[in-house]
């Protein structure tokens, strides 16, 4: 963990433990999909496969918010979408600034999935001065000089960082200078911040290590299989499918298909 990264309690001030928080995105796209096909009502059982949780924990989770649903009939779809928008602070749009409009960056910038979850592409910076003013998605790119007004004019919390890890802290220490409180990390390296800012990170390699792991271990387990034929003792079966450490399924006893744990951890 980084130093003097800030310390979340377990538990949010309004009594929802982080865990829940973390699976709450997970309800949110499986009930947008159910939305979107108009199915007015869902079971438990039936939302807890589609979000790759264990029912239980789903009732639990949904007892923090006062969600209870009805007995033989389940809960309402259209009102537990607007409870965990409402939850998540996602019925108030919120502005991200995106630092380093390189591949990463730019792809993030085009990338329409943020606008329909309530975040706003308010601006795109960049430290090359060749990029200055072309626009990428439609919005021109601004210089890194720009960051503090940028920032402050557009009322910016939360800031995306897809630079190179070597310029990252830097970028880091701006951002937070200027007043922004969360942010989100696809360079390659920890982030230290000052208490009250939260950082999370997004690792794809890190992601696939994890599977390339699950891979050894199967392959491991087929060729332990074939000499089991032989007599060979046999091996204690692999765990399926678990998800990095302290993911929001981690301790779901069973996970959901792939992709249902965001691939984004903790700084
Ligand atoms: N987390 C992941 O899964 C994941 C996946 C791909 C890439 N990455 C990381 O994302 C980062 C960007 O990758 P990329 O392929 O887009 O690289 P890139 O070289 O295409 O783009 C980097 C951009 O950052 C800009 N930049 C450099 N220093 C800057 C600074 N101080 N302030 C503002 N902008 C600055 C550069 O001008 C460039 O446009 C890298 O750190 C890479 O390792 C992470």
């Amino acid at each position: 963990m980084a130093t003097g990264r800030t310390h979340r309690p377990a538990t949010r001030s309004r009594g929802i433990p982080e865990a829940t928080v973390a699976r709450l995105p997970l309800y949110l796209r499986a009930l947008t999909a159910l939305s979107e096909r108009s199915v007015p009502t869902v079971s438990s059982e039936e939302l807890a496969t589609a979000a790759g949780v264990n029912s239980a924990k789903l009732r639990k989770d949904f007892s923090y918010l006062g969600s209870y649903g009805t007995r033989g009939v389940g809960y309402d779809v259209e009102y537990l979408v607007y409870q965990i928008s409402r939850e998540l602070g996602l019925t108030q749009d919120w502005p991200v600034v995106i630092v380093g409009i390189g591949n990463l960056g730019a792809a993030l910038a085009n990338y329409g999935g943020f606008a329909s979850r309530g975040f706003r592409v308010a601006a795109l910076i960049d430290a090359d001065p060749a990029m200055a003013g072309k626009p990428v998605a439609g919005i021109p790119v601004q210089h890194t000089d720009e960051l503090e007004k940028i920032i402050e004019d557009n009322g910016v919390s939360i800031g995306v960082i897809a630079t190179p890890a070597g310029a990252a802290q830097q970028v880091c220490d701006r951002l937070v200078a200027a007043g922004i409180t969360s942010i989100l990390n696809f360079a390659p390296t920890v982030l230290s911040v000052p208490d009250g800012v939260d950082v999370r990170k997004v690792d794809l390699s890190i992601e696939l290590q994890i599977l390339a792991f699950h891979e050894q271990r199967k392959a491991g387990e087929e060729s332990t299989g074939h000499e089991e034929g032989a007599g060979a003792v046999p091996q204690a079966p692999v765990a399926p499918h678990r998800t990095t450490a302290g993911g929001p399924g981690a301790d779901s006893g069973r996970q959901g298909p792939d992709g249902d744990v965001p691939a984004v951890m903790p700084a």
